[in-house]
């Protein structure tokens, strides 16, 4: 048996930084990533065969904990009948119209093998449909790496974006304007003086990749209004919130607060996707028209509405749909932050945290941080400490203090006793 540090060394010399994805390098917090040798409900074991409670989840897909039966057993069947073809399948239709069950706001959906390309395959859906190029992004939220979307504030915010990363020419993002998150006067300023230019407005509604921070609902009311007001379409990313905070998505818990309020794109990935490569991107049918083979926008995938994918997506959202799946998630969620918050006030440790759903995030800041900056004020040195004692204590939370994590179905009153034990004690080191 290997150890994870043999394993990493090995990796280390024929994979980039010996992961296929950086977050899961540690780099951010330091030491050796834990290789995943199996999974079962809320845990994982190590390489070495060390178990630890998973609040990653693989980063959000994961909402009925590992290995559920029902979706092994979809996944088995489905492998059998063949793993791809390159052709329509009925599942394929069965999958757009579960997902269209609970998003109103989309009559059409095109499925996809990753968060990114759906991303990048609604931007471009959002140009071809209103002929125009700029796009409104904001700091902090991550909408996967396509070159359009890898950019971060111009000198001024309300200026046209630079790279965030190397390979990625400057024309390519000159039309990405990247503004602060919650900043309604920012908004205002930039839809002023390119409201009739811009293409579409793409949110993170509840900010995972900033941890976890919620656009507020005034905010959301004004960017729905101005995109209505300017005819740039409004594009929800809910590649992490999707089926994830609420079975009708972020957008059904902003329309509890907006009366009839809707996105006229969403993406959509992880949960849909129950483990597997598959994500989407949908909304109103004349958007979606655009779309090849209709329309003029191209947009295609060897393995888009993969059969095997499918079957797991599709096996996933069936279990989350039964009645009662939310209720009892969201209320484990909120007890394993409010236990964590306890725990912290006990030890004076500064604390606050928030959740919707299957989601949480926390900070090591007295108040919830509103946007970017405001996190990345975070003592770094602190949250690693933090991370490397629950891992020690057989707690696995995201590597990073700029990420969100995720309670499964799987997760037991128990687990959540255990863990904030576990974050008992870490505070205490603090
Ligand atoms: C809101 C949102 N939109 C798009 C994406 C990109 O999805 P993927 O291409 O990684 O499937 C993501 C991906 N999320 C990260 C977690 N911060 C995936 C983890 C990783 O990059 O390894 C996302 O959170």
């Amino acid at each position: 048996m290997s150890t994870n540090e043999e394993l990493f060394a090995r990796a280390q010399r024929v994979i980039p930084g010996g992961v296929n994805s950086p977050v899961r390098a540690f780099r951010a917090v330091g030491g050796v990533p834990r290789f995943v040798q199996r999974a079962q409900g809320p845990y994982f074991w190590d390489a070495e065969g060390r178990r630890y409670i998973d609040y990653i989840g693989s980063w959000g897909p994961m909402i009925l904990g590992h290995g559920h039966p029902a979706v092994l057993a979809a996944v088995q069947e489905a492998a059998v009948q063949g793993f791809s073809f390159g052709a329509p399948t009925e599942r394929e239709i069965e999958l757009a119209e579960a997902i269209l069950a609970h998003l109103p706001s989309m009559d059409m959906v095109r499925l996809v093998s990753s968060g990114t390309e759906a991303a990048m395959s609604a931007i471009r859906l959002a140009r071809g449909a209103t002929g125009r190029k700029k796009i409104i992004k904001f700091e902090g939220c991550y909408h996967g790496h396509a070159d359009a979307l890898l950019v971060k504030a111009g000198s001024g915010l309300a200026t046209f974006g630079n790279p965030t990363s190397a390979g990625v020419p400057p024309e390519v993002v000159q039309d990405t304007l990247v503004l602060a998150y919650n900043d309604l006067a920012g908004l205002e300023q930039a839809f002023a003086e390119h409201g009739a230019a811009l293409a579409c407005l793409m949110i993170e509604p509840i900010a995972g990749n900033m941890n976890f921070v919620r656009a507020s609902v005034p905010f959301v009311r004004r960017c729905r209004e101005l995109c209505t007001q300017h005819g740039a379409l409004f594009v929800f990313d809910e590649v992490m919130t999707g089926f994830r905070v609420a079975l009708g998505g972020a957008q059904s818990v902003y329309a509890r607060e907006i009366p009839g309020f809707v996105p006229d794109i969403t993406v959509l990935g992880k949960v849909i996707g129950g483990g597997m490569p598959l994500a989407a991107f949908g909304g109103r049918r004349a958007v979606m028209e655009q779309l090849a083979p209709l329309g003029p926008v191209y947009q295609a995938g060897t393995l888009s509405g993969n059969p095997v994918a499918t079957a797991c997506g599709l096996a996933t959202l069936k279990e989350i749909g039964k009645p009662g799946f939310y209720e009892a998630l969201a209320r484990r969620t909120q007890a394993l932050v409010a236990g964590l918050r306890q725990v912290a006030a006990e030890e004076g440790v500064p604390f606050s945290g928030d959740s919707e759903g299957g989601m949480f995030g926390f900070f090591l800041l007295d108040a919830l941080p509103q946007n970017y900056h405001t996190v990345m004020t975070t003592d770094g040195a602190r949250f690693n400490t933090l991370f490397h004692g629950l891992l020690e204590r057989g707690v696995y939370i995201a590597p990073a203090l700029y990420e969100a994590g995720f309670v499964s179905a799987a997760h037991s009153d128990e687990d959540i006793a255990q863990t904030v034990d576990a974050a008992r004690a870490v505070f205490r080191l603090l």
